[in-house]
């Protein structure tokens, strides 16, 4: 099951070689050097995937994500995948010798196939964990999505898939929660299932686990994971003085002279 198809000959070395910083071969391992300050990535966990076109770059499972090299990242067709019988098993184009791809591929190809992202970004955030924790405690029917308006942030996040344009100060951010699973990737299906339920959404939170984020581009998705992070972060504090996430704070409409 999932075990890498590659052409041994010549591995396809050249698609993970180039000069630019910007080739997603090269982004992947710079991002993940700065998610790992975050503490987004410690301990391997986390990670994140770009898609260019047709091709999708991930990580190797269970390295040190801050110090993978460009060398390291596997590169997937998505039209060869779609074209595989076995849906389970994946072709890649290209298989780093002695790694095995990360366990959060299947929930990376979620976000390039059915909402088109160029970038998926996983973290195991403190503050992500912390929210999805403080959730529980409200019981069921209240903890399975992160709500939140009235703050600023909340304007670095698109309206949604296929909409132009950002929320606005007063919309209310919601972010769905799924209970996290023994692995990784029988969390697939229950992400799935969020993004049909919440189409709008860019992200899903993983209970006691982290978060997905994903993003048209490596830019929005790497915008709305940090947003995403600050409000989690915040919520958390508010949470410790008492204050609500959800206000009914009307918009002003300032008298222009
Ligand atoms: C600290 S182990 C974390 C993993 O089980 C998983 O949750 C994760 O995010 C990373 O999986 P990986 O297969 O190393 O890319
Ligand atoms: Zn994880």
């Amino acid at each position: 099951m999932c075990s890498p198809t590659t052409t041994p000959e010549n591995n396809n070395d050249h698609l993970v070689q180039s000069s630019d910083p910007n080739h997603p071969a090269n982004l992947i391992p710079a991002l993940c050097a700065k998610f790992w300050t975050l503490g987004w990535v410690t301990g391997t966990g986390g990670g994140a995937s770009i898609r260019s076109d047709d091709l999708v770059y991930l990580a190797p499972s269970g390295v040190q994500k801050e110090l993978m090299k460009p060398d390291d990242i596997y590169v997937l067709s998505l039209a060869a995948q779609a074209q595989s019988l076995d849906k389970r098993q994946r072709v890649y184009l290209r298989s780093p010798a002695n790694y095995k791809p990360s366990q959060c591929t299947p929930l990376f190809l979620a976000a390039f196939t059915k909402r088109n992202a160029g970038c998926c970004i996983h973290t195991h955030s403190h503050w992500a964990v912390l929210v999805t924790l403080i959730l529980e405690t409200q019981g069921a029917g209240k903890d399975k999505e992160f709500m939140i308006n009235n703050i600023e942030q909340i304007k670095g996040f698109g309206k949604g898939f296929g909409k132009s344009g950002n929320l606005g100060y007063h919309d209310t951010l919601k972010i769905p929660v799924i209970e996290n699973t023994a692995h990784e990737e029988d969390l697939t299906e229950f992400l799935e299932e969020a993004m049909d339920k919440y189409p709008d959404t860019y992200a899903v939170l993983v209970r006691r686990h982290g978060v997905y984020v994903w993003g048209e581009n490596v830019h929005k998705a790497k915008t709305m994971c940090e947003s995403l992070d600050y409000l989690f972060q915040l919520a958390v504090e508010m949470k410790k003085l008492g204050l609500p996430w959800v206000t009914d704070i009307e918009p002003t409409v300032p008298t222009r002279k």
